[in-house]
C-alpha cells in the first residue's frame, strides 16, 4: 500500500492539536495504516474552504476534517466544487455533527473517527447548492444536511441534550411547540422541478439531503445522502390544533408507525408536506433568516436550490 497523504483540517477552536495526533496514533495502531499527515487550522476568517483549496493542491489523497458541522459543510463545499476525486472523513466535534450522525460516523471517540478516516470505506453523497439573494447581493452556497427557514437546526441544538438522551425525540416535542407558537406563516412561491406548487402558507421550510437528527429523531425520514434527490418539507401549522397535527405527523406517522409497519414513503397530512425534489425556486411575500446546516446567511426573498448528485466521497 503506498503512503496517502492525509491533509487533516481542524477547527482548533473545538479540540486541540495534541487530542487529535494522540487519537491519530490510536487509530495508526489499530488500522496499521501508512500515510503522512499535513495540518491545516481553519480560522475565524476561513471556516474551511480556502484551508482545503491548500490541502488540495498540496495533493490530498483524503481530507479529514475535524470540527462542527460548519466546518465539515465549508470543506465539502469546496470539495464539491474542486470535483476530484479525493475522499472525506470526518471527526465530529460540534454540538449536532448531523452529517457524522447521518453517515454512522463514531461520535465523542475521536480515535474510533480516525479509524474510520483511515480504513472506512467511502460513498458518493449529494450536495445541495443554494443560490440566495442577500442584502449585501446574491450568494452560492453547499449544503450537506439541510437548508431552510423557521424552525430550523438552532430549534435542533438548542433542545435540552439531557433530555435528548433521555427521552430521544419526546425531547423535540417541547422545543419544537416554542419554535412553531415564535413563527408567522408567510406566503411562499414554490416552483419545484419547474413545476408551481400551489397554495404555500408556511412557517417551516426545509430542504436536506438527510434529516436524523440527535435522539433518533428524522425530520426528513425518506432522505438518502446518496439518492440524487433533495427531501422538501413544509410545515403550516396555525395555532394548537395545527401544532398537534405536526406532531403526529412528525413523530408518529413518519416515526413511530413506520417504523412499526415498515412504511417507506413519508407521508403528508395537513400541516406538513413532504416532497422529493431535484430543484427548487422559492420566492418569499415576506424576508426570512435561511439557515445551511445550522448556520444563518441573513434575511433573503428569493432563493434557488439545485442539487450535485454524488458530489463528494464520504468515508
Ligand atoms: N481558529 C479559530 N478560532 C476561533 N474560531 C474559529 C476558528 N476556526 C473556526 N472558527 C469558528 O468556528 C465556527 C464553526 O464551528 P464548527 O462548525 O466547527 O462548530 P459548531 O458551529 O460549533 O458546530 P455545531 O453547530 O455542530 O455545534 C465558525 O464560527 C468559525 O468562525
Amino acid at each position: 500500500m503506498t503512503a496517502q497523504r492525509v491533509c487533516i483540517i481542524w477547527n482548533p477552536s473545538k479540540t486541540t492539536r495534541r487530542d487529535l495526533e494522540s487519537g491519530l496514533d490510536q487509530a495508526t495502531s489499530a488500522a496499521g495504516s501508512d500515510f503522512e499527515a499535513i495540518w491545516f487550522e481553519t480560522s475565524e476568517d476561513d471556516a474551511g474552504q480556502g484551508v482545503t483549496a491548500q490541502a488540495l493542491a498540496a495533493g490530498a489523497d483524503l481530507l479529514v476534517v475535524a470540527g462542527g458541522d460548519g466546518t465539515v459543510r465549508a470543506v465539502a463545499e469546496r470539495l464539491a466544487e474542486a470535483d476530484t476525486g479525493t475522499e472525506l472523513a470526518i471527526v465530529p466535534l460540534g454540538t449536532g455533527n448531523l452529517l457524522a450522525r447521518n453517515l454512522g460516523v463514531p461520535l465523542n471517540d475521536i480515535p474510533g473517527a480516525l479509524n474510520r478516516a483511515l480504513g472506512g470505506e467511502a460513498r458518493a453523497i449529494d450536495v445541495g447548492w443554494l443560490e440566495i439573494d442577500l442584502a449585501g447581493g446574491p450568494e452560492r452556497h453547499a449544503f450537506a444536511v439541510m437548508a431552510g427557514f423557521g424552525l430550523d437546526a438552532h430549534m435542533i441544538t438548542e433542545t435540552d441534550d439531557d433530555l435528548k438522551d433521555k427521552v430521544g425525540w419526546l425531547a423535540y416535542v417541547e422545543s419544537m411547540g416554542r419554535a412553531l407558537a415564535a413563527s408567522d406563516p408567510l406566503e411562499v412561491r414554490i416552483t419545484a422541478d419547474g413545476q408551481a406548487h400551489d397554495g404555500d402558507s408556511v412557517h417551516t421550510l426545509l430542504v436536506g439531503n438527510c434529516g436524523m437528527l440527535q435522539g433518533g429523531f428524522n425530520l426528513l425520514p425518506d432522505a438518502d445522502p446518496s439518492d440524487g434527490e433533495l427531501d422538501l418539507l413544509l410545515l403550516s401549522a396555525d395555532g394548537a390544533v395545527g401544532w398537534l397535527d405536526t406532531m403526529r405527523n412528525l413523530v408518529w406517522d413518519n416515526g413511530i408507525k413506520r417504523l412499526a409497519t415498515g412504511g417507506k414513503v413519508a407521508e403528508s397530512s395537513d400541516s406538513a408536506t413532504h416532497l422529493r425534489v431535484r430543484s427548487l425556486r422559492l420566492e418569499l411575500m415576506e424576508p426570512r433568516v435561511f439557515e445551511i446546516d445550522g448556520e444563518d446567511l441573513g434575511e433573503t426573498t428569493r432563493v434557488g436550490i439545485t442539487i450535485q448528485p454524488g458530489a463528494v466521497r464520504v468515508r
